[in-house]
C-alpha cells in the first residue's frame, strides 16, 4: 500500500516591503525550513491598507524584491496583488491562493509580531481563518502584548507545534521564534538612506546596487 500523498504547503509573506530587506528574506528562508513549506509567496501591497501609501511604487518594489530573492530555493516574488485594484487586503490574495492550490493544501500567512498585533482592524479578520493558517514570526523590539480585540478574533485557535498546525488546510495560530530574529526595519533603512549613510549589509547586495541605479529613497540636497 502506498502512503497518501502528503498536501502541499504553501505560504503568503506580504509586506510594504520598502525596501525588502535581510530581517524579511532570512525568515522567509527559516519559515521555509522550519515549516517545510514547498513554496513561500513573498508579495509587495501596492496599498497596504493600514498605513499611507509608499513614495517608492509598488513596481519598483516588486524589482527590489526580485533582486533580493535572486535564486533563492522555494522563494517567490509574486506580483499578483500588483494586478488588482483598491486596497491590498490580504483575504482577497488567500482567496485567489486558495483557489490555485485546491482545498487540502495547507494555506499559511506568516506575519511579523508588529504586523499581527493590528490583526482585528484588519479588513475581515475572521474569514482570513477560513482560508488559512496564521504563523507569527517574534520580532526583536516588539512585545507579545495582545488587544482584547486579537484575543476574541484568536480564542481557541493557537496551536503549540508544527505538526499541530498541518493537520488540518485552514484555521490554526502558530507563534514561532525563528532561529536567526533580526532587529532590521525598512524604516531605518530609509532614514540611512535619506542621510546618505551605509545600507551594507542590512539587505542583499543586489537590492543595495539596484537603489543606488535608480535613485531611490534619496532626499533631495535641500531636504537632508
Ligand atoms: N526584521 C524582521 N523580522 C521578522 N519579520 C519582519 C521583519 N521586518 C519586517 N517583518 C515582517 O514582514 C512583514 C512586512 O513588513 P514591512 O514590509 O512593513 O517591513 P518593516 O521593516 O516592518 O517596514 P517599516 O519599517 O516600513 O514598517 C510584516 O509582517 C513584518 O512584521
Ligand atoms: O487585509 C488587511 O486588511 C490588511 C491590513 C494590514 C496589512 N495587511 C497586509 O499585511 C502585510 C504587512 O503589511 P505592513 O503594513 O506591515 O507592511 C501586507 O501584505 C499587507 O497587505 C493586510
Amino acid at each position: 500500500m502506498t502512503a497518501p500523498a502528503r498536501p502541499q504547503r504553501i505560504g503568503m509573506f506580504g509586506g510594504t516591503f520598502d525596501p525588502v530587506h535581510l530581517g524579511h528574506l532570512r525568515s522567509g528562508v527559516e519559515l521555509c525550513e522550519s515549516l517545510e513549506l514547498d513554496q513561500l509567496h513573498m508579495m509587495p501591497a501596492p496599498q497596504p491598507p493600514l498605513r499611507d501609501r509608499p513614495q517608492v511604487s509598488a513596481e519598483q518594489r516588486l524589482a527590489l524584491l526580485k533582486a533580493g530573492i535572486g535564486d533563492t530555493p522555494r522563494l517567490v516574488a509574486d506580483d499578483r496583488e500588483l494586478r488588482r485594484e483598491g486596497p491590498s487586503y490580504s483575504l482577497l490574495t488567500l482567496e485567489a491562493l486558495r483557489s490555485d492550490y485546491g482545498i487540502e493544501a495547507r494555506l499559511i500567512m506568516a506575519l511579523g509580531q508588529d504586523a499581527f498585533l493590528k490583526l482585528a482592524d484588519w479588513h475581515q479578520p475572521e474569514r482570513l481563518f477560513e482560508l488559512a493558517h496564521i504563523v507569527v514570526m517574534a520580532r526583536p523590539g516588539y512585545s507579545p502584548k495582545r488587544s482584547q480585540a486579537l484575543l476574541e478574533l484568536l480564542a481557541g485557535r493557537e496551536v503549540n507545534s508544527v505538526g499541530e498546525l498541518m493537520a488540518a488546510p485552514h484555521g490554526g495560530v502558530l507563534p514561532v521564534t525563528l532561529p536567526s530574529p533580526m532587529g532590521i526595519s525598512a524604516t531605518g533603512i530609509r532614514r540611512r538612506l535619506a542621510k546618505g549613510g551605509s545600507v551594507r549589509y542590512l539587505l542583499p547586495e543586489a537590492v543595495e546596487r539596484e537603489i543606488e541605479h535608480q535613485c531611490l529613497y534619496r532626499l533631495p540636497e535641500s531636504g537632508r
